[in-house]
């Protein structure tokens, strides 16, 4: 059977088409009939009183705030051109969202040998269609914008230069985990925002838009993450704390669920790759041996859980508590670690490669690849006072 025609990237609609004619009709409709619970009631988060903007104007009659609205100048007034480009991400994800969802997804998730056409370099896993395409929508919405100058991607070689006058500088993996997709375990896009170093614009493009996106993730200005599972949610940080957004799916809008989010100091959850163990070097070993035990400084047997999806396992550590880790060599600085280890710190927790913090590393390459520890303060310490976790040894694993 043949595969459907698949609309051109710039056309496709989130929703179907006969639908978008009415889509005012039905948000308007939406915000008046249907039930929503008060924010104070979403997932027992008290959402005015954590957020510390209570009763503010950026929230709607409904006590509701959006993204937008949240980030606006009602809100914790993140700059109009932050508030664009920050439109113009959710937009896209809104569109990954729905791709990922689709009944033709399964065709397009295969491997087809597009890879090497789309700049996939050697070093890297061949990107599968999914990976393009949703490269290309989120390409699609920066260029729209007008704010961005350079996106950094893992599925380009090499930065792409979009304008001249854009403010900021995007890294992003835009669809994280799609190796899984043919099974509908969840899958997420990461981004990393930053200012674009003037100082450089003197230079030839190709030259500042790498050194522009191999800025330290000290620097970053926000960053964030959307996971695609049984709810779309958008968990960004602007430097003042982690905020998790849910799309509500009756009317397009990211609904802010949990405000000011905080990684419990301490899981019992472990997220790891477990059939490396005997690649993995002594200190971690130990680690784990010793706290799935339960002989650990905390004294209860740890748990394991590992979706082999970064976005999905740091997303349930977040909420949950404990350490998301690849030791290996395998994740990317730029566009993975950063953002993350951004978002992590802001929810209280920690990100790091086993020896140093993420965000004191400086890039020197776009695709660089390390080890990555992502979890709770004391679940974080206790690992690290092992020593030596990274692991080395890195054999070419076939899944
Ligand atoms: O094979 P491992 O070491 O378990 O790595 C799995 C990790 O790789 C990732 O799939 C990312 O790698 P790719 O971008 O190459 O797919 C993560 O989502 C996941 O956490």
């Amino acid at each position: 059977m043949q595969s459907p025609a698949i609309t051109p990237l710039h056309q496709a609609p989130i929703f179907p088409s006969k639908l978008q004619n009415f889509l005012p009709k039905i948000r308007a409709f939406a915000r008046t009939n249907i039930y929503r619970p008060r924010m104070t009631s979403i997932a027992g988060f008290g959402v005015k009183s954590q957020v510390g903007l209570s009763g503010s104007s950026f929230e709607d009659d409904d006590g509701f705030s959006t993204l937008v609205e949240y980030v606006g100048k009602k809100g914790i007034n993140v700059g109009d051109d932050l508030v664009v480009l920050l439109d113009h991400i959710q937009y896209a994800c809104k569109r990954i969202a729905s791709l990922v969802a689709s009944p033709f997804n399964s065709s397009l998730g295969k491997q087809t040998g597009l890879g090497a056409a789309a700049g996939g370099g050697s070093d890297r896993d061949s990107p599968k269609p999914l990976d393009v395409v949703s490269n290309e929508i989120i390409l699609s919405s920066l260029r729209n914008s007008g704010k961005v100058s350079v996106m950094a991607s893992e599925e380009s070689d090499a930065p792409i230069w979009i304008t001249d006058d854009g403010r900021y500088v995007v890294v992003t993996d835009p669809l994280d985990g799609s190796r899984n997709i043919d099974a509908s375990i969840p899958t997420g896009t990461i981004f990393g925002i930053y200012n674009r170093l003037v100082e450089l614009d003197h230079l030839p493009r190709e030259e500042k838009a790498m050194l522009n996106s191999l800025q330290s993730g000290s620097k970053l200005v926000a960053a964030g993450y959307v996971l695609y599972s049984s709810a779309t949610i958008l968990c960004t940080t602007f430097g003042s704390g982690t905020q998790a957004f849910t799309l509500d799916r009756s009317t397009g809008d990211f609904i802010l669920t949990h405000p000011s989010v905080k990684i419990p100091t301490r899981g019992q959850i472990y997220s790891v790759n477990d059939a490396r163990y005997f690649d993995w070097p002594q200190g971690l070993r130990q680690y784990i041996d010793t706290v799935r035990q339960g002989k650990g400084r905390y004294p209860k047997k740890y748990s394991a859980r590992y979706i082999c999806s970064l976005v999905a396992d740091l997303h349930r550590t977040l909420m949950y508590g404990g350490i998301a880790m690849n030791p290996r060599d395998h994740l990317r600085l730029v566009y993975e670690a950063n953002p993350l280890s951004f978002l992590v710190e802001q929810a209280g927790g920690r990100g790091s490669d086993g020896k140093h913090r993420i965000l004191s590393l400086q890039p020197v390459k776009l695709h660089q690849r390390l080890p990555l520890f992502l979890g709770s303060l004391e679940d974080m310490e206790e690992l690290e006072s092992y020593g030596n976790v990274q692991q080395k040894v890195n054999p070419g694993y076939e899944v």
